[in-house]
């Protein structure tokens, strides 16, 4: 079967493009128009806008679906659209929509993904799952789990960032850990990033849509509309079809692998190096926490408490500076020692506590 969402039929980026929401019938052919002009025939446009608080544009509904088919008869485009329910999938293939995605309201939701799951089954057709809004990576692989389990094959993942109470850099926290441990568990399925929702203004999107390509994303799907600030939705975030032209003519996309020979010569070489680093790190944390269970049996015999405020407070103060002269991010080393610090809790509270339970 032919498959959209293919890893290995995509050399360059899959690029999916268009306005956050379908406004009016001129809105939609401009937009198009330019970007097809570009090359690009992946267009994404909102029908149905799940919004934060009510009287935000929740846009226009069903009166914009034969408007989709209009252009999709006019150009050679594939479109794409969120669809939040059965009802929604139902309108959606009754007009002819090529591509769905699951947004990140929905995502969140069980109920309503495996609604939509079943409203596809025996359906062809490609569908995209975009994170949850909450950092919850297990909710985000249980609404793949569940379009395979209906039979849905050709399925990619959109990192679109996670909402956030006080960042003040983005508008959804992109934590790029999460979608790379994603891809531990599917290292099959495409992930595409959405630069868009993540910056929520437009001067952050190459950056986040550069990052993305240095992390190995398959694709971007990005907001662009032929009159950005007169948009009715997501106004800060989209760009002209002209500036989405010149952004990605700037990307950088990165080999997957390293390929020449000699590369992996150098590569190999360094990459033996780091395993004796990691050894030598592992070797002084096995000798740190032997030192830690040698005072946890010392604490026990003089009957000492297990948390020392005072010695704590110094290695926490120090250690980053120390890591710091070494050039070394000081936050790192912070978060790493109060880590360590827990474990030591841990391992001599359980020392306490068995000595304690012989007695
Ligand atoms: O110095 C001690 O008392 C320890 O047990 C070691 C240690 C540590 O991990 O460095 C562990 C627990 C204390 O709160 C302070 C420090």
């Amino acid at each position: 079967m032919e498959t959209l969402f293919n890893k290995n039929s995509h050399s360059k980026p899959l690029i999916i493009a268009g306005p956050c929401s379908i406004e009016t019938p001129e809105q939609l052919d401009n937009t198009v128009q330019e970007l097809v002009s570009q090359g690009i025939n992946l267009i994404r446009g909102g029908v149905w806008k799940p919004r934060t608080r009510p009287g935000s544009f929740e846009g226009l509904g069903s009166i914009a679906l034969p408007w989709i088919q209009e252009i999709k008869n006019k150009y050679p485009v594939k479109f794409a659209i969120e669809v939040a329910s059965a009802q929604h999938v139902e309108e959606a293939l009754a007009h002819e929509i090529d591509i769905l995605w699951v947004g990140a309201r929905s995502t969140v939701n069980p109920f309503t993904v495996q609604e939509i799951a079943e409203s596809l089954k025996g359906v062809n057709i490609p569908v995209m799952i975009k994170n949850p809004v909450n950092p919850d990576l297990s909710l985000w692989i249980g609404a793949v789990e569940r379009f395979q389990k209906i039979g849905i094959q050709d399925l990619a993942v959109i990192h679109r960032g996670f909402s956030n109470f006080r960042d003040q850099i983005h508008r959804n926290s992109p934590l790029w850990q999460i979608p790379i441990e994603f891809r531990t568990h599917f290292p099959d399925l495409m992930m595409i990033n959405d630069p868009s929702h993540i910056s929520g203004k437009r001067d952050l999107v190459p950056i986040i849509a550069q990052k993305a390509l240095d992390l190995n994303f398959d694709g971007l799907i990005i907001e662009s509309h032929c009159n950005p600030d007169q948009a009715w939705s997501d106004a800060a975030q989209q760009l002209t079809p002209k500036n989405l032209e010149f952004m990605l003519s700037q990307l950088k996309t990165r080999k997957v692998k390293f390929e020449a020979a000699e590369m992996l010569n150098q590569l190999a070489e360094i990459r033996s190096q780091i395993d004796q680093a990691d050894h030598d790190l592992l070797e002084a944390l096995h000798r740190r926490m032997q030192l830690v269970e040698k005072i946890g049996e010392y604490k026990k015999l003089n009957n000492v408490a297990v948390l020392q405020m005072e010695r704590w407070k110094e290695i926490f103060d120090s250690r980053p500076k120390w890591g710091e002269s070494l050039g070394l991010n000081p936050e790192l080393i912070q978060e790493i020692f109060g880590i360590l610090h827990q474990e030591s809790i841990r391992t001599q509270t359980e020392i306490l506590d068995k000595i304690e339970s012989n007695n």
